[in-house]
């Protein structure tokens, strides 16, 4: 045993001679909730698949709680549940019975099941439609289907496909809310997803891949100052004074950009706010507006692109 829930080590998949997973290193502890990002293509679901057991590596290692995927995929699979992008249930069976299918097939007894049934459909909120078909299920009620299947079979690490895609914003929450708790309790959760915003509000940390590599793994906060020299967007409006001239003279500012009439856009790598503001009144100019926020996930994640496409 590593320590790691997930331990990948040079991890690579080739497919008639390409890598589509080239070399990652990757581990992921205990309790975190990791985000895989990066363009259509970009090797996460690959990765994913070699996790699971469900595709061979062509080179390097990976543990998954210790244990091989691929020599002993039982083990994993015992432990570590797939939420895939459209979950699998059965039309014509209620809740219930479709979760009472996947115990039979986990080797629980019928009354063990249905104990830790009644505890996983509660937790996730779907008791009171639980004898109800799945056919009348919309797709968040499905989704918190998926995840009482993961809490019924004491999954240690669960990972998500998109797990969010096609929901309201009150589901989308509520689901958020759900794999927040999980992860409370110590279940590893790893989320593919295209929606930023979604990852931004639950990822304690992100990998971003690029064409079969991870270009980057750390925090939102550490992105940024990657790929921004600093993690502060500063908004500003301001009129009669020289504020390119004056930002740009700033310590930590990395960029100024006009934005509209009067309106600046500054990136910096500290709260630049008040020594900004003293100048340009200073300087005889007024001042508007003035707000600063950390960079968001998607801007860096655009940042993070663009780079590396200058750099191909
Ligand atoms: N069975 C296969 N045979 C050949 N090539 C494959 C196979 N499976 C995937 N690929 C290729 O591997 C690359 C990585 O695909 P993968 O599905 O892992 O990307 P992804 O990051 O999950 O993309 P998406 O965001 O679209 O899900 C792609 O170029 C894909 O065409």
């Amino acid at each position: 045993m590593t320590g790691h829930v997930i331990e990948a080590t040079g991890l690579t998949k080739r497919y008639n001679g390409t890598a589509v997973v080239d070399g990652i290193d990757l581990t992921v502890e205990e309790g975190e909730v990791l985000g895989l990002l990066g363009p259509n293509g970009a090797g996460k679901t690959t990765t994913i698949l070699m996790l699971l057991g469900l595709t061979e590596a062509s080179g390097g290692t990976v543990r998954v709680l210790g244990k091989d995927p691929v020599r002993d995929p039982l083990a994993v699979k015992r432990e570590v549940g797939y939420l895939p992008d459209a979950v699998g249930f059965y039309d014509n069976l209620t809740g219930r019975e479709n979760l009472r299918y996947t115990a039979r097939l986990g080797g629980l007894s019928p009354a063990e099941a249905d104990s830790k049934i009644d505890a996983a459909l509660a937790r996730v909120r779907l008791d009171g439609v639980g004898d109800r078909r799945v056919a009348t299920y919309s797709r968040g009620m499905r989704q918190r289907l998926g995840l009482a299947e993961l809490l019924m079979r004491d999954s240690r690490v669960a990972i998500l496909d998109e797990p969010t895609s096609g929901l309201d914003p009150q589901s989308t929450e509520e689901l958020l809310e759900l794999i927040r708790t999980f992860s409370h309790d110590g279940m590893t959760v790893l989320i593919s997803s295209h929606m930023l915003d979604v990852v931004q509000s639950i990822c304690s940390r992100v990998a971003l891949f690029n064409k079969g590599r991870i270009g980057f793994v750390g925090t939102v906060a550490e992105l940024a100052d990657r790929v921004a020299d600093g993690a502060f967007h500063v908004e500003l409006g301001a009129e009669g004074a020289d504020v390119a001239g004056i930002a740009g003279e700033l310590d930590g500012v990395s960029g100024v950009a006009q934005t509209g009439d009067g309106q600046w856009a500054i990136t910096a790598s500290r709260d630049v706010r008040d020594e900004l503001a003293r100048r340009i009144v200073e300087a005889g100019g007024a001042l508007r507006n003035l707000a600063a926020r950390r960079l968001s996930l998607g801007e860096a994640y655009n940042l993070f692109f663009r780079e590396a496409a200058n750099e191909a």
